[in-house]
C-alpha cells in the first residue's frame, strides 16, 4: 500500500439544524484512507454513517473540519468520487448501455471512447448480454451491477458505497460481494463501504471502522485480511475459522454493547 494519503478526514463533525432542534449527527472524526484500501464502516442505526459518506461525496459541508482528497479540500460533488446507494439512481426508460454512457457523455467524452468504455464496464459487471435491456426489465442485482458500472466508467479515485446490497436477497448479495471484491482487485480502486452486516464487512474490508451511537465517532479502527485470503484461495472457507468468529464477535459486542 502506498504511503500517500488519498482521503484525509480532519476534525469532521456534523450538526443538523431542524425545526429549531440541533441534532449532533457526527462527533469529531479523524481518519486517513490510503489508495487501494477497502474500508468497511459499521455502527448502530442513526450513528452518522451516511452523514459521513455524504460529506465525503461533497453533497454537504461538515459543521467543523475538512476533508482533503489528494491534498485538495472537497468543496462539492465531482467525478473523482463515485457514489453507489442502495437504490440505484438509474433512468428506468433508458437502456443499460445508455445509463452507463450518461456520465461520460455529459463530460463530452468522444463517442468511440464512450462506446468502448461501456463495453468494458458491461463486461466487468457481467452485463454484456443485457446492454440493450431497459432498466425496468432488470432484477435488483442487475440494476446494482449497472449502477456500479455507471460509477466506475467515470474512473473515480474512490467509490463510496452506502449499503449497496441492503435490498438484495442473500444469494444475490453473496454474488454481488464477490463481484465488488473482484472489481476492487482488478481496478485497484479505493472503496468506502457502509454496511449493517458484520460478515459482509469482514469478508470484504481491509480496513474496518466501527462507529458509536450519536454523535457518531469511530470507536474501533483495525485492519483485516480475510478478503485477501479469499482472493488468494479463491474460496470463502476462512469465514468458518476461529479468527473470523472472534473478529465477528468483537464487532458485534462493540455495536450491541452501546
Ligand atoms: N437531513 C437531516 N436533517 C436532520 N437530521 C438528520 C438528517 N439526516 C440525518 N439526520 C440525523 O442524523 C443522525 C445520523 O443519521 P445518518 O443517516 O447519517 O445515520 P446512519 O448511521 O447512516 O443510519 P442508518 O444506519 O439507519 O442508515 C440521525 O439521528 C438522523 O436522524
Amino acid at each position: 500500500m502506498s504511503e500517500q494519503v488519498l482521503l484525509d478526514i480532519q476534525n469532521v463533525s456534523m450538526n443538523y439544524q431542524n425545526h429549531k432542534q440541533n441534532i449532533a449527527a457526527l462527533g469529531e472524526v479523524n481518519l486517513k484512507i490510503y489508495p487501494g484500501e477497502f474500508v468497511c464502516v459499521m455502527g448502530p442505526s442513526g450513528c452518522g454513517k451516511s452523514t459521513l459518506l455524504n460529506i465525503l461525496a461533497g453533497f454537504m459541508a461538515p459543521t467543523t473540519g475538512q476533508v482533503l482528497l489528494n491534498d485538495q479540500p472537497i468543496k462539492g460533488t465531482d467525478a473523482q468520487r463515485g457514489v453507489v446507494f442502495q437504490t440505484p439512481p438509474l433512468y428506468d426508460w433508458y437502456t443499460v448501455r445508455q445509463n452507463i454512457a450518461f456520465g461520460p457523455k455529459m463530460n463530452h467524452v468522444p463517442k468511440e471512447q464512450v462506446d468502448a468504455d461501456v463495453d468494458k464496464y458491461l463486461a466487468a459487471v457481467g452485463l454484456s448480454e443485457f446492454g440493450d435491456k431497459r432498466i425496468y426489465e432488470l432484477s435488483g442485482g442487475m440494476r446494482q451491477r449497472a449502477n456500479i458500472a455507471s460509477s466506475l466508467i467515470n474512473n473515480p479515485d474512490i467509490l463510496l458505497m452506502d449499503e449497496p446490497f441492503g435490498a438484495l436477497d442473500a444469494l444475490t448479495r453473496e454474488q454481488m460481494q464477490a463481484l465488488v471484491r473482484n472489481l476492487w482487485v482488478e481496478t485497484g480502486k479505493t472503496i468506502f463501504f457502509i454496511t449493517h452486516d458484520v460478515d459482509e464487512a469482514l469478508l470484504l474490508g481491509t480496513h474496518i471502522l466501527v462507529m458509536s451511537k450519536h454523535p457518531g465517532q469511530v470507536i474501533a479502527d483495525f485492519p483485516a485480511d480475510f478478503t485477501q485470503s479469499i482472493v488468494a484461495d479463491q474460496d470463502q472457507s476462512i469465514r468458518y475459522t476461529p479468527e473470523f468468529g472472534e473478529k465477528r464477535q468483537y464487532v458485534l459486542d462493540l455495536i450491541n454493547g452501546q
